[in-house]
């Protein structure tokens, strides 16, 4: 399920910080993110200029609205800018008690502007005990780490960091994430310290030289906040939120964002995995497919084979010789329909394609025992043919390379061609002799229209569109040109018998793999 992650915290105008990192972080890491907006500031890469902190009621009224309607799976506290907000915060997390509270304890930005009232720094002790994870970065840590009489010691190295983060999370019971981003050198590890069991988890990493750090505390902790609530696991959440943060932080500068510090780019990792395209449907699919072979099957309606089919002048031995091509393809359209079986990812694949493949092996035989009988005469013995060879080759080829989706948009034409002519000849489209009980071949036409096999077709344009829509572009690329091939080898396929006796159609002689 879609973890649903309320981020409680300012605005960063600039989109690198604040409530716009964080829903940048959650959708990157796979959630459902939400924003309460505590502060408005007025900031870029360079510094914060002004902020504005609306009234609490509004804050209160903003988070009942989200929390009476529903479900929160975690939230995210960020900048709180004044003791009013965060009572205004702790108050509404004693009543609503969220399953996964993190709390980043914003207080100075990167740029080194306030952005919590000094005064303020008592009341964020008072809310350290409701979160589950707080995640200070140096400055922070030693805030909460000191008595607020004197100024507060920062840590110079990751032991003394450690040691606060222990006293930290000894004193308010909370789980604590140190974080060595503003460490010197170049490690940038953190530190997950509980003292409740007396562990400290270290996250080691090298620093990545990189300008573009503005962020990276809201960005973690969104990020955690959304993985812990899918995990359940404060470690695993931490190792992916880091895995991702740092993959964002090494493509932050190419933004070219700013001339300050500038934001990570949250998105780099889904980007290049092709994560800004979409996909269609299964019937967009079916009717970009469609209408893309829309020429083709234009030119096979006007095919000359086609035609005398139609009105029943088409001479015997043509037609003959056209059902020994098309027994001579039935059955190694079974073999590759078999095959497509074998490969097939789930159960009903595997029915469907090898019901089909029973069923073209059983069409072959019958022409064997029909039409093409002992008394056929030398049409029907025919060998294949160069155009019936080449068909087949291409259906062989795709079952050899074992790519069960391409290999079944390669099948495809046969069924939809067939089926779209048999329909349209059943409906006169073609003249109304085609409907005459006493047409030469009646009992062919029968077939092209058979009810059973206008299901199986829907059937498997399903199984071709689904797997395309579901399929990378790249891959669905390539399951379309298998499928624009075995199209053009249907054309030449219907233009053969009469090749002899007219020119052949262009395309049909462009037959490509
Ligand atoms: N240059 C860097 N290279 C690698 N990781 C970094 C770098 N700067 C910050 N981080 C990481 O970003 C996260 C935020 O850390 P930090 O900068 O310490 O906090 P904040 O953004 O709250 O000031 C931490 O996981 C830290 O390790
Ligand atoms: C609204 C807002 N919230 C938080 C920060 C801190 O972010 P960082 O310390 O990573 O610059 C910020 N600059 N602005």
């Amino acid at each position: 399920m879609t973890a649903r992650v309320l981020s409680i915290a300012g605005s960063d105008p600039s989109g690198g910080a604040g409530i716009q990192a964080d829903l940048k972080s959650i959708s990157a890491v796979g959630g459902y993110g939400m924003a309460a907006i505590t502060a408005l500031t007025a900031q870029n890469t360079r510094g914060v200029r002004a902020v504005h902190v609306p009234p609490a009621g509004f804050l209160a009224a903003q988070l009942d609205a989200i929390s009476d309607d529903i479900t929160i799976d975690a939230v995210k506290l960020g900048m709180l800018a004044n003791a009013e907000v965060i009572r205004t915060v702790a108050d509404w997390l004693a009543r609503t008690r969220p399953p996964i509270v993190v709390l980043d304890p914003v207080m100075v930005a990167t740029s080194g502007d306030r952005l919590l009232d000094a005064d303020a720094e008592s009341a964020m002790r008072e809310l350290l005990p409701l979160a589950d994870l707080v995640t200070p970065n140096l400055g922070e840590l030693a805030v909460l780490a000191g008595s607020g009489g004197g100024p507060p010691v920062v840590a110079t190295t990751w032991a003394e960091a450690i040691a606060q983060a222990e006293s930290v999370s000894a004193r308010y019971g909370v789980r604590v994430l140190a974080k060595g981003g503003h460490l010197a050198g170049d490690a940038a590890p953190d530190a997950l310290v509980d003292a409740a069991t007396a562990t400290i988890v270290d996250f080691g990493g090298e620093r990545i030289a990189t300008t573009a750090t503005h962020g990276t505390g809201c960005s973690l902790s969104s990020a955690i906040a959304t993985l812990a609530a899918e995990h359940g696991d404060w470690p695993a959440a931490i190792t992916e939120a880091r895995r991702w943060l740092r993959e964002s932080l090494r493509h932050g500068e190419a933004l070219g964002v700013g001339g300050g510090h500038g934001p990570v780019n949250h998105f780099a990792g889904l980007w290049a995995r092709g994560g800004t395209r979409t996909a269609p449907t299964p019937a967009e699919v079916e009717a970009e497919w469609w209408a893309g072979i829309a020429d083709l099957r234009h030119e096979i309606d006007g095919l000359p084979f086609i035609r005398g089919l139609a009105d029943g002048s088409l001479e015997r031995e043509p037609f003959l010789g056209y059902l020994a091509q098309d027994a001579h393809y039935l059955r190694d359209y079974a073999r590759v329909l078999a095959e497509a079986s074998r490969l097939a990812p789930d159960a009903a694949g595997q029915a469907f394609w090898a019901n089909s493949a029973h069923g073209s092996i059983i069409g072959e035989l019958e022409l064997h025992t029909g039409w093409l009988g002992p008394e056929a005469g030398t049409a029907a013995s025919a060998p294949p043919d160069a155009t019936t060879t080449a068909y087949l080759d291409h259906l062989l080829a795709s079952a050899q390379r074992g790519d069960h989706a391409v290999l079944i948009a390669a099948l495809l034409p046969c069924f939809w061609i067939y089926t779209d002519l048999g329909e349209r000849l059943a409906a006169g489209e073609f003249g109304e002799a085609a409907l005459d009980p006493a047409h030469p071949y009646a009992s062919w036409l029968a077939t092209y229209a058979d009810p059973g096999f206008t299901v199986a077709t829907r059937e498997a344009i399903g199984f071709v569109t689904r797997a395309a829509a579901g399929a990378t572009p790249e891959h669905r690329e390539r399951m379309h040109r298998a499928f624009v091939a075995s199209a053009r080898h249907e054309l030449a396929f219907f233009a053969a018998p009469l090749a002899a006796a007219s020119a052949t159609p262009a395309s049909a002689g462009a037959v490509t793999a």
